[in-house]
């Protein structure tokens, strides 16, 4: 195993990351993310997911979700596209996409495992892939799904319990030593762009050079259903916009926890689609001062 080393996922890292927007950019500038979740039953994940890839700035957001979701999706955030998950233009959206994101309310039936094969068989090498919630519950029955995959960069955001089925790792025994092995185990030798967001109350992330940081933001507040589809959607937008890094990740991270501390001072709880419409106000101070 590699040596480890623990680093601190604060202020400074996404004062990096987060910069003021270069003058002559556009739209294409910051990235094409494409999500895929949202069935019928938890349709309101993705469309949280792509409310926070919006509002973190993602440049083009497309989602592809059950077309049951479509007139909410359009009605709560125009900014998106939207197009059938299970229709054959998902491969061009993903052909085209920078960063996809898969996962948030896919559920796990047959279709959900024909979108997963779909995603994990076409990601190219100038491609960042985010999986989260039921794609790591399907990726925790078909692991080796993972060691095929070409994409440029991974990333892997369970929290415990999907950890705990992903690794085979209870969460009591989740330390760092054991989460290294497994994510080592998890992946071939040759991949280097793994990232592991290890989500609770103190979120760690891992990468395959044994590197450890833990993250110095978050609350209780923020134990609510939707919050973990909300950082999944900031991570692609980090990506999309600010480079296939680790430091986007960790960015994306902190902002994410940092956002749900400023808006806990004042409110008992957190909602993840107020802490999305927070994001942009935060990046612009993190990218100013
Ligand atoms: N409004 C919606 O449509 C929502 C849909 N969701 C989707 O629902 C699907 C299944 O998610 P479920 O939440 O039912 O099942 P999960 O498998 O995500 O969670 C199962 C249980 O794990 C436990 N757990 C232990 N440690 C935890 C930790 N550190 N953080 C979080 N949970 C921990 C919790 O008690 C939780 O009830 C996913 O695809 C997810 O994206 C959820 O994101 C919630 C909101
Ligand atoms: N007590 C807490 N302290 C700090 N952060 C928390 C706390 N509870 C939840 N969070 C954060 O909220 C998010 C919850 O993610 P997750 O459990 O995947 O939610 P969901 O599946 O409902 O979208 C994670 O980023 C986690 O770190």
């Amino acid at each position: 195993m590699a040596a480890t080393n623990m680093k601190s996922i604060d202020e400074k890292i996404a004062r990096q990351v987060v910069r003021p927007r270069p003058a002559e950019s556009h739209k294409g500038t910051f990235g094409r993310v494409l999500l895929i979740g949202g069935n019928k039953q938890y349709g309101g994940a993705i469309i949280m997911a792509a409310e926070a890839a919006v509002s973190a700035g993602a440049g083009l957001t497309t989602v592809a979700t059950d077309p049951v979701n479509f007139t909410a999706l359009h009605a709560r955030l125009p900014e998106a596209a939207a197009i059938d998950y299970s229709a054959d233009s998902l491969k061009d959206q993903l052909a085209s996409a920078n960063v996809i994101l898969c996962g948030p309310g896919l559920g796990t039936d047959e279709l959900a495992w024909r979108i997963l094969d779909l995603v994990c068989r076409s990601a190219e090498p100038d491609q960042a892939v985010v999986f989260d919630a039921s794609a790591l519950d399907l990726l925790s029955q078909r692991p080796d799904l993972l060691k095929e995959m070409r994409a440029g960069e991974l990333v892997l955001t369970p929290h415990q319990m999907e950890w705990q089925r992903l690794s085979g790792i209870k969460i009591a025994d989740q330390g760092d030593r054991a989460n290294q092995e497994a994510l080592e185990r998890l992946f071939s030798a040759g991949m280097k762009n793994v990232i592991l967001v290890l989500k609770a109350h103190r979120t760690r992330v891992y990468d395959l050079t044994g590197e450890i940081y833990r993250n110095s933001a978050g609350n209780p507040g923020m134990a609510t259903g939707g919050m973990g589809d909300t950082l999944a959607g900031i991570t692609a937008a980090f990506i999309g916009q600010f480079g296939q890094r680790l430091s986007s990740v960790l960015a994306a991270v902190y902002c994410h926890s940092k956002a749900g501390d400023d808006l806990y001072e004042s409110s008992y709880l957190v909602r993840p689609t107020q802490l999305s419409a927070y994001m942009p106000r935060l990046m612009k101070r993190l990218s100013t001062c």
